[in-house]
């Protein structure tokens, strides 16, 4: 994390100047059915634990995940290489219904599942170089509630979400090289959540490590 000598914590959601997200929430964009249709399926998606290298440290990510996306949409995630898993059915509803709503040409999904409130996300951005130039990444939530946090990067103005089950959170170009996002921890949290965040991958981007 950057600190850079003196920093002024700018109060949440307020300040004349404080810059705005490029973000829209859209609540409950999925229906009850739809929620347990995607909830039925992901118990079945093989979700794991991968080992990622932080500050030098090797530790297991704080939850579970899962990659899908199109053939040639393999993701280098936290210096992870994983292999795009066929699409599951009503993951793939989604990313159309995502397509004929918002236009977002998504090719792949990350699932993460938090078990309860001890898993969480650290700060970081989607930035990684695989991800097209331009566009927007969609977040949806399904089971607990659980706060989003989001922070300017220069700035460090803080915004928290509630996110709540069937809320659609697009995170809009340039979102992601100006500001960060994070899912804290929530103690009291006893319930599962799990997030789908659809992206949009350059094909066939790692081309040379998969043909090895
Ligand atoms: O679980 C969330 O809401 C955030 C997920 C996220 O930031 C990510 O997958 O990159
Ligand atoms: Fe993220």
């Amino acid at each position: 994390m950057k600190q850079q000598g003196l920093r002024f914590d700018a109060p949440q959601d307020s300040g004349v100047n404080a810059p705005e997200p490029p973000i829209k929430l859209i609540r409950g964009y999925l229906n009850e059915a739809q929620q347990t249709a995607l909830l039925e399926e992901a118990s079945a998606y093989p979700l794991s634990s991968p080992i990622i290298k932080v500050y030098g440290r090797q530790h297991a990510i704080p939850r579970t995940q899962a990659w899908f996306g199109d053939e040639g949409c393999d993701y280098l995630y936290s210096g992870l290489f994983i292999h795009a898993l066929p699409w599951p059915k009503y993951a793939r509803m989604l990313q159309q219904k995502l397509k004929r709503d918002f236009g977002l040409n998504a090719n792949g999904v990350l699932v993460n599942r938090y078990a309860d409130g001890t898993e969480s996300m650290g700060w970081h951005s989607d930035n990684e170089p695989e991800i097209a130039i331009g566009s927007d990444i969609a977040s949806v939530t399904l089971g607990a509630t659980r706060d989003f946090f989001i922070r300017h990067k220069s700035s460090h103005h803080k915004i928290t979400i509630s996110l709540e089950s069937g809320d659609l959170l697009l995170m809009q170009w340039p979102m992601q090289k100006e500001w960060e996002h994070s899912l804290p921890k929530r103690m009291k949290v006893m319930e599962p959540r799990l997030n789908f965040t659809f992206r949009t991958l350059v094909k066939n981007f790692h081309k040379e490590i998969t043909t090895d």
